[in-house]
C-alpha cells in the first residue's frame, strides 16, 4: 500500500509559550529546539517576531537544523496593505523560512473582536498571503475558530479556505481554537472542507479542553489533513494543544497508521522520545507526568507480585508496545534486563562499547537507581550520567580534587550609607598533586563559586577556557523540613555543545555545586582524547627532532 506523507508542525514555542506560568528565555527557546528537532519533526514555530524581545532575538537569526523554521504573527491589520504593515513585515523580514499568519475564520469574532467585516478581513488574508509568499517565504495560514465558525456561518469558513489557497498559502490549518470539538464533529467538518481544498494543503490545530485533542488530531488525519499541529507534552493554552510526545509514537507504531502514513521520523528519533519528554519538564522546572502515555515512567510499570510470571513469558500480554522503542523501560521487580538495554544505548552515546553481560554494567544499573532514588534525574543530565558511567566503570581520569569550599553572603552598608549584598567564595583544590586556592566574587554564591571553581585549575586550566554556564535551575523535590534540592547546570563550550549536570542535595548551595563540579570534569572528559593525542604528537616530533 502505498503511504501518504503526514508533516508534523511543533508550536511548544509559540503556543507552549501562551501556557501559564510558562515564560521561555532565549536560552531556553535555544534549547528547546534542539529537543523537537531530536523528534524529526517538519516545521518548528519558533515564536513571534515583533511581539517581545525574546522572540525578535530568536528570529534574528536561522535556529533549525532540519525543520523549518516557522515564524508566528496576524494577517495584516484592518486600513493598511501587508507592505505597509510593521506586523507583516516583522515576520518577513526575519530569518524564518517560512511564516503561519492567523486569521479569524468565525465571522461574530471578526465582528466584536476586531470591529471588521468579514470581506474586509478576508482580504487581508488574501493580501498578506500574497506578499508572504511574493517575499519567498512558505506560507501557512492558521484558522482560528475554524470548527466553531464553520458551524456558525459555513460559507464564510469555506471561504476563508479557498481565499488562502488561491493567494499562494502551502497550507490552511483548521483550528480548534476553544478546544470543544468533538472527534465526530471534526471527522464530518473536515469531509466537507475536502470538497473545496485537497488534504495535502490541510492540517490540524487541535485544544485539548476536552481531553481529546489528540483524538481530533487523528480523526482530522482519518478523514483526510496532511498536517498536525502540537506541542512537547501538550503543553500550550489554557488545557494545552496536542500533544505530539503521544501523537507521533502512535503515527509511527500503530499499524494502522504506520500502514497509511509516513513521516519524518525514524525508529532512532523514537528511541530519543522518552528523554525528549523529560529534558522537556526539566527545563520547564515541573515533575515528569508518571502516567503519561508511553514515556511516563508508570507507563511500563507492572505490578510485579500480579503480572510477573505472565510477563516473564512474553512482555506483550501487558505492553501494548516494546518500552524500548519509545526509549522508556520497564519496571519489574524481577527483571533488570530492560534497564541494561538502556544502559547500553546511553553509553554508546558516549563512545563506552560494553557487552551485556559485563558484570560493571549491573553495578552502573544499581548505582544509577540507587541515586535516582536519591533525586537524581539523568534524563535530563546525560554529561552527569558519562561522569557516572566513567567513575563507576574505573576509567574517570583523576583529574582534580576539591578539597575545600566556603561561600559566603553578607549584606551590609557601603561608605554611601547604601544597603549592599557582597558574594565571595573560596575554593581549594588539589590538581596532580598541588594544593591551589582561588577567591572570586559574584552576584550570588552559586556565581562566586563557579568563578572560583575555574580560576585556576592548574594544568587543566586552558582546556576549560571556553565553558560558559548557560542555564541554571533549581527544583525543590520534597516539600517540608526533609526537602531534598536537585540542581541543574546548562553549559556550552565554543564547539557549540551544550550539556547537562546535576546535583542533589539537602543544601543548594551543595547540590549547585556538585553540578558544576561535573559539569568541568564532563568538559574535560570530552576534551581527553584530544589532549592525548596532542601530547602523543609532541613527543613524537620531539623524538623525531632530537
Ligand atoms: C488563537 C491564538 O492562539 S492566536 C495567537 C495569540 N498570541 C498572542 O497574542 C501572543 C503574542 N501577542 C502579543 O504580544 C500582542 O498581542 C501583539 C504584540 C501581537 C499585539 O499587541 P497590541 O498591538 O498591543 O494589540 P492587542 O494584543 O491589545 O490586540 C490585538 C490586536 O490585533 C488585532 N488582531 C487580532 N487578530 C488579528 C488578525 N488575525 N488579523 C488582523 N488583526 C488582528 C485585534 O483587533 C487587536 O487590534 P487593536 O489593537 O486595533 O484593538
Ligand atoms: C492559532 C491558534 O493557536 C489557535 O487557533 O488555537
Amino acid at each position: 500500500m502505498s503511504r501518504d506523507r503526514l508533516y508534523l508542525f511543533d508550536t511548544t514555542l509559540r503556543d507552549g509559550a501562551q501556557t501559564a506560568g510558562v515564560e521561555f528565555s532565549l536560552e531556553d527557546k535555544i534549547a528547546i529546539t534542539r529537543l523537537i528537532e531530536e523528534l524529526g519533526v517538519d516545521y518548528v514555530e519558533g515564536g513571534y517576531p515583533g511581539a517581545n524581545p525574546v522572540d525578535t532575538a530568536f528570529f534574528e537569526e536561522k535556529r533549525t537544523k532540519s525543520a523549518t523554521f516557522t515564524a508566528f504573527g496576524m494577517t495584516k491589520r484592518a486600513g493598511r496593505s501587508a507592505a505597509n504593515d510593521p506586523g507583516v513585515q516583522g515576520l518577513l523580514n526575519s530569518a524564518a523560512t517560512a511564516t503561519c499568519f492567523v486569521a479569524k475564520a468565525w465571522d461574530y469574532q471578526v465582528k466584536l473582536a476586531l470591529g471588521s467585516t468579514t470581506e474586509e478581513h478576508i482580504e487581508g488574508l488574501g493580501d498578506t498571503v500574497r506578499t508572504a509568499s511574493g517575499a519567498g517565504k512558505e506560507v501557512l495560514v492558521d484558522l482560528e475558530h475554524f470548527f466553531d465558525g464553520f458551524k456558525a456561518n459555513p460559507e464564510y469558513a469555506l471561504s476563508c479556505v479557498t481565499r488562502a489557497i488561491e493567494a499562494g498559502a502551502r497550507w490552511v490549518v483548521l483550528c480548534d481554537t476553544n478546544g470543544g470539538t468533538m472527534p465526530a464533529e471534526v471527522r464530518q467538518i473536515v469531509g466537507t472542507v475536502l470538497k473545496f481544498a485537497p488534504g495535502d494543503k490541510l492540517g490540524i490545530h487541535p485544544h485539548d479542553d476536552t481531553g481529546q485533542a489528540v483524538a481530533n488530531a487523528l480523526a482530522a488525519v482519518d478523514a483526510g489533513v496532511r498536517q498536525i499541529q502540537g506541542t512537547l507534552n501538550g503543553l500550550g493554552e489554557r488545557c494545552g494543544n496536542a500533544n505530539l510526545i503521544t501523537l507521533i509514537p502512535t503515527l509511527v507504531l500503530k499499524p494502522y497508521y504506520a500502514e497509511r502514513f509516513e513521516t519524518g521520523v525514524t525508529e532512532a528519533h523514537l528511541e530519543r522520545l522518552t528523554h525528549i519528554s523529560r529534558a522537556f519538564d526539566d527545563r520547564l522546572n515541573r515533575a515528569p507526568a508518571r502516567q503519561a502515555p508511553y514515556v511516563g515512567a508508570s507507563a511500563f510499570a507492572t505490578k510485579a507480585g500480579i503480572h510477573a510470571s505472565a510477563l516473564l513469558k512474553d512482555f506483550s500480554t501487558y505492553e501494548h508496545v516494546p518500552p524500548e522503542s519509545v526509549g522508556n523501560e520497564r519496571s519489574i521487580m524481577v527483571s533488570q534486563q530492560a534497564g541494561k538495554s538502556n544502559l547500553l544505548t546511553a553509553l554508546s552515546r558516549h563512545g563506552i562499547v560494553l557487552e551485556k553481560d559485563d558484570p560493571r554494567l549491573e553495578k552502573l544499573l544499581a548505582t544509577v537507581k540507587e541515586r535516582e532514588a536519591r533525586g537524581y534525574s539523568y534524563d535530563g543530565a546525560d554529561a552527569s550520567f558519562a561522569v557516572l558511567a566513567h567513575s563507576v566503570l574505573g576509567t574517570l581520569p583523576s583529574f582534580f580534587d576539591v578539597e575545600h569550599y566556603r561561600a559566603m553572603v553578607e549584606r551590609r552598608h557601603n561608605a554611601q550609607g547604601e544597603e549592599v549584598t557582597v558574594t565571595e567564595a573560596v575554593v581549594k583544590v588539589r590538581v596532580e598533586g598541588e594544593l591551589l586556592m582561588s577567591v572570586a566574587e559574584g552576584n550570588g554564591p552559586v556565581n562566586a563559586l563557579d568563578q572560583a571553581l575555574r580560576k585556576d585549575l592548574g594544568v587543566y586550566s586552558k582546556r576549560i577556557e571556553d565553558l560558559e554556564l548557560a542555564d541554571f535551575k533549581v527544583r525543590i523535590l520534597d516539600g517540608g523540613t526533609g526537602a531534598v534540592t536537585r540542581v541543574l547546570v546548562e553549559s556550552r563550550d565554543g564547539s557549540g555543545e551544550r550539556w547537562s549536570t546535576i546535583g542533589v542535595s539537602s543544601n543548594i548551595i551543595d547540590a549547585s555545586f556538585e553540578a558544576l563540579y561535573e559539569s568541568i570534569t564532563y568538559k574535560l572528559l570530552k576534551t581527553e582524547a584530544a589532549s592525548v593525542s596532542a601530547a602523543e604528537e609532541t613527543l613524537q616530533h620531539a623524538t623525531a627532532v632530537g
